[in-house]
C-alpha cells in the first residue's frame, strides 16, 4: 500500500455559529507516519476524525491529502484513498464475513462489476492478515463484538487506501487482540490517524501523539514529548506517574485520582 502525506491546516467545527467542537486546528502527518489522538470523553477525537475522512465539511481550513483538499475530490476518488473504522458496528447485516471484507473493494471495481481474481485474493489475504479465514462464510451478525471488529479492519485493509482513519480500533479487543491489530496496522506502512483511549497504546505504537482538550489541541509531538504528568493531569484531569519499564526500557503511565 503506498501511503499519502496529510496536512490539516486551521481545520475547525461547530454544529452552529458560536458552537465550535473543534478550534482552528494545524498538523502535519508525514506518508506512512501513525498518529494518535489522545483526550477526555468529549473532547473532539471523533469530530476531528470525521474532519478527516469528509463525513464532516469543515468550517474553516482544509484537510490536504498529498496537497490536494478532499472536498476537490469526488467521493469515488476519497473511497479510493481514505479509509475508516468506527466504533460503531453495523448488527444487522444479512451478509457473510467475506461479503463484508469484499465492500472494501468496491471504490476501485468499474461500474458494474463485481470484483475479479485479484480483488478476491486482496479479501482472502485482508481475512488472513485478522485471523478471520475459518469466518470467512460466517454470517457478521453472528459474530462476537470483537470478532465484528475485526471484519471492520479487514474491510478496511482490502479498500487499500492510503490513509487509514480509525476510531478507537481497540474497542472490543481483548489484549491479544488489541497488540495484534496495532502491530498489523504499523506493519501496513500506510498513514494512519487513529483515535485511542489507552495512552499506553498511544505511547507505544503511535509515532506522534496528539492531545486533545475541549476542542483545542493542547500538544503535537512524538510520545515521550507530549505524554508527561503535566499534560495528562490538564487533559484528563488525573494524576500520573511516569515509570520505565525493565527490561525493555519503555515508558509507562499510571494514573490516580
Ligand atoms: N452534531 C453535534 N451537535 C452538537 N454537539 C456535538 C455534535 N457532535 C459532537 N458534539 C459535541 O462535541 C463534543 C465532542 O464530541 P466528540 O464525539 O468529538 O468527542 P470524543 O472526544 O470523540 O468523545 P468520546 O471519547 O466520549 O467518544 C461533545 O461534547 C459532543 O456532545
Amino acid at each position: 500500500m503506498t501511503a499519502a502525506a496529510l496536512r490539516v491546516q486551521d481545520l475547525s467545527w461547530g454544529p452552529k455559529q458560536d458552537l465550535p467542537v473543534l478550534h482552528p486546528t494545524s498538523f502535519e502527518v508525514g506518508a506512512g507516519r501513525i498518529l494518535g489522538i489522545v483526550g477526555a470523553n468529549g473532547a473532539g477525537k471523533s469530530t476531528l476524525l470525521r474532519l478527516l475522512y469528509r463525513f464532516l465539511r469543515p468550517d474553516t481550513g482544509q484537510v490536504l491529502l498529498d496537497d490536494r483538499d478532499i472536498w476537490t475530490m469526488s467521493a469515488r476518488d476519497v473511497a479510493r484513498n481514505i479509509a475508516v473504522v468506527l466504533q460503531e458496528q453495523p448488527t444487522d447485516f444479512a451478509l457473510t464475513v467475506r461479503e463484508i471484507v469484499a465492500l472494501g473493494r468496491t471504490p476501485h471495481l468499474s461500474a458494474f462489476a463485481s470484483g475479479g481474481a485479484r480483488d478476491a485474493t486482496i479479501v482472502m489475504d485482508a481475512l488472513a492478515q485478522l485471523n478471520l479465514a475459518d469466518f470467512a462464510d460466517r454470517m457478521f451478525g453472528t459474530l462476537s463484538g470483537g470478532e465484528r471488529q475485526r471484519v471492520m479492519v479487514a474491510r478496511a485493509l482490502a479498500q487499500q487506501p492510503r490513509l487509514l482513519v480509525l476510531d478507537e480500533p481497540t474497542n472490543h479487543l481483548d489484549i491479544r487482540h488489541q497488540l495484534e491489530v496495532l502491530i498489523l496496522i504499523k506493519g501496513l506502512g500506510t498513514t494512519i490517524v487513529t483515535s485511542l483511549h489507552d495512552i499506553n497504546l498511544a505511547a507505544t505504537h503511535a509515532d506522534d501523539v496528539l492531545v486533545l482538550s475541549k476542542g483545542e489541541m493542547l500538544t503535537f509531538g512524538p510520545p515521550d514529548h507530549v505524554l508527561t504528568e503535566e499534560m495528562i493531569a490538564r487533559s484528563f484531569g488525573v494524576r500520573a506517574q511516569r515509570q520505565h519499564l525493565h527490561p525493555s526500557g519503555d515508558a509507562h503511565l499510571t494514573f490516580h485520582l
